[in-house]
């Protein structure tokens, strides 16, 4: 048994994939070591001597995220992105009164429903600068019983004086990474964000691996309709994704912690539209669908009640019942959030992530984390006859591929710990599905037949 090892250490040997879990309080300590960084890790002096950050996010508690920073990093300039207006908006200035360094950019959200959803923190140091895409709020319930994800970045060098910053693309690297991270951020057209466009620019990223998928709200069309969204998922699969013949009998499938109002029956968006996306293979995005195999990993009302939190876990997993009963057909698709392998079965997802596992589930052709759940919003739906797609909100996560991780065919996955060469996945393969007397969890019905782990029922009034 390793001893605990520095935020560097853990670091390094979660290379090349960089695809870290976040600590959860309460399990055994094994569980905690590998592939697994807590916020004070990442916010260690021993990644980088912090001059500034951006957070951005959905929800803050700015006392405890202040109180993550290291003592002497706590006065840094500290830019927080998000997407409240009105009563929301004045509130959370005000919480942050007392913090002279903390400074705000207001997301404009011209979509109704619309939500800034997106979780990245850009971290300026002396030595130079780290971007973390993932999918924890900024409060502290979401940094400690639950299955979180993060991509951290390498510690990206700043470019020499001599070459000419002006042209973006310069310190790049094969997945474009920074150029799609300077269009996404570009997205918000919020001048709080010039700064940090130029502190990206100014720093080489040539060492990034994966490849931005982002959302913003908007009616995307002409060229701009595949750079964001499903759409935007589509086009790089169709770009960079693995050969038709090699994944034809391989699933699909999508986990996240909230269903929107996805239409009266699959044909509508899920099982057409957006399978089409996650199903894109190399040079050709029109495949059979009957013959993909969509699954979709969502937590039981037990794997809810039995969780470390118990009931009060089902706060972060608010899905409706006025739309739950409209849309039964999903249950078909439902399986069980399991993760025995990674210690996590009962620390419930809020994790959001998406995979193209191998019939034997050894390998994936493709894996994505990201803030973006199972809807319409986040994802995007085709209007006017598929010429432009509208998204709500705003999400970002890192789609990993197999050809920017040195293989040609797929990525090996394991959810066992000790495969420390492989992508460690955050739930267990192969997948259980829904048994007839299994439901799907729903936060605004009670639940009084059967206490929680703690002893308590659950009446959301
Ligand atoms: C339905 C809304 C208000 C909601 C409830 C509970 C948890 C939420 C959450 O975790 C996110 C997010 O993480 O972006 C976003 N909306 C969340």
């Amino acid at each position: 048994i390793t001893g605990p090892l520095s935020p560097d250490q853990v670091y390094s040997e979660g290379q090349p994939y960089s695809f870290f879990l976040t600590k959860v309080h309460g399990i055994e300590s094994q569980y905690n070591q590998v592939s697994v960084m807590d916020i004070k890790d990442i916010l260690s002096p021993i990644m980088g001597t912090l001059q500034a950050s951006c957070q951005f996010n959905y929800m803050f508690e700015i006392p405890w995220l202040i109180k993550q920073y290291p003592e002497q990093f706590r006065s840094k300039p500290l830019l927080l992105v998000h997407g409240f207006t009105a009563g929301n908006k004045t509130a959370l200035e005000i919480e942050a009164t007392k913090y002279s360094n903390i400074k705000f950019c207001q997301a404009r959200l011209e979509m109704i429903y619309g939500t800034h959803h997106t979780k990245m923190m850009i971290l300026l140091y002396e030595e130079g600068m780290r971007v973390v895409i993932h999918t924890s709020n900024l409060v502290e319930k979401d940094w400690y019983q639950k299955t979180q994800g993060m991509w951290i970045s390498p510690l990206f060098p700043k470019l020499k004086k001599e070459e000419n910053k002006s042209n973006y693309s310069r310190g790049d690297s094969p997945t474009n990474f920074k150029k799609d991270l300077l269009d996404y951020i570009g997205s918000y057209k919020a001048y709080q964000l010039k700064d940090w466009q130029q502190h990206i620019a100014d720093h080489d990223m040539s060492s990034a691996k994966v490849i931005i998928i982002g959302s913003s709200p908007g009616r995307h069309m002409g060229e701009n309709k595949h750079k964001f969204g499903h759409m935007r998922l589509r086009k790089v699969l169709n770009t960079h994704g693995p050969q038709k013949d090699f994944v034809k009998s391989w699933p699909v499938i999508g986990q996240y912690s909230s269903i929107g109002s996805l239409g009266a029956t699959k044909d509508v968006w899920l099982a057409t539209e957006f399978l089409q996306s996650l199903a894109t293979v190399e040079g050709s995005s029109c495949v059979p669908l009957a013959s993909i195999d969509l699954k979709l990993i969502f937590p039981t009302k037990d794997n809810v009640r039995c969780s470390l939190e118990g009931y009060p876990a089902g706060a972060s997993i608010p899905y409706s019942i006025n739309v739950a009963k409209k849309q039964t057909y999903l249950h078909s698709y439902f399986h069980h959030w399991i993760s025995k392998g990674r210690g996590r079965s009962r620390a419930m997802p809020h994790i959001k992530s998406y995979c193209r596992p191998s019939p034997s589930s050894q390998e994936v052709a493709w894996f994505l984390v990201t803030s973006a759940n199972l809807s319409k919003a986040a994802w995007g739906a085709l209007e006017k006859k598929g010429s432009q797609l509208m998204i709500r909100s705003y999400e970002l996560g890192v789609l990993f591929l197999p050809k920017f991780f040195g293989s040609k065919k797929s990525i090996p996955v394991s959810s066992d710990i000790n495969d420390t060469d492989k992508l460690l996945l955050p739930y267990d393969l192969p997948l259980k599905p829904y048994q007839k007397e299994d439901r799907p969890w729903i936060w605004d019905i009670a639940y009084k037949e059967l206490p929680d782990c703690n002893g308590n029922m659950w009446c959301p009034s």
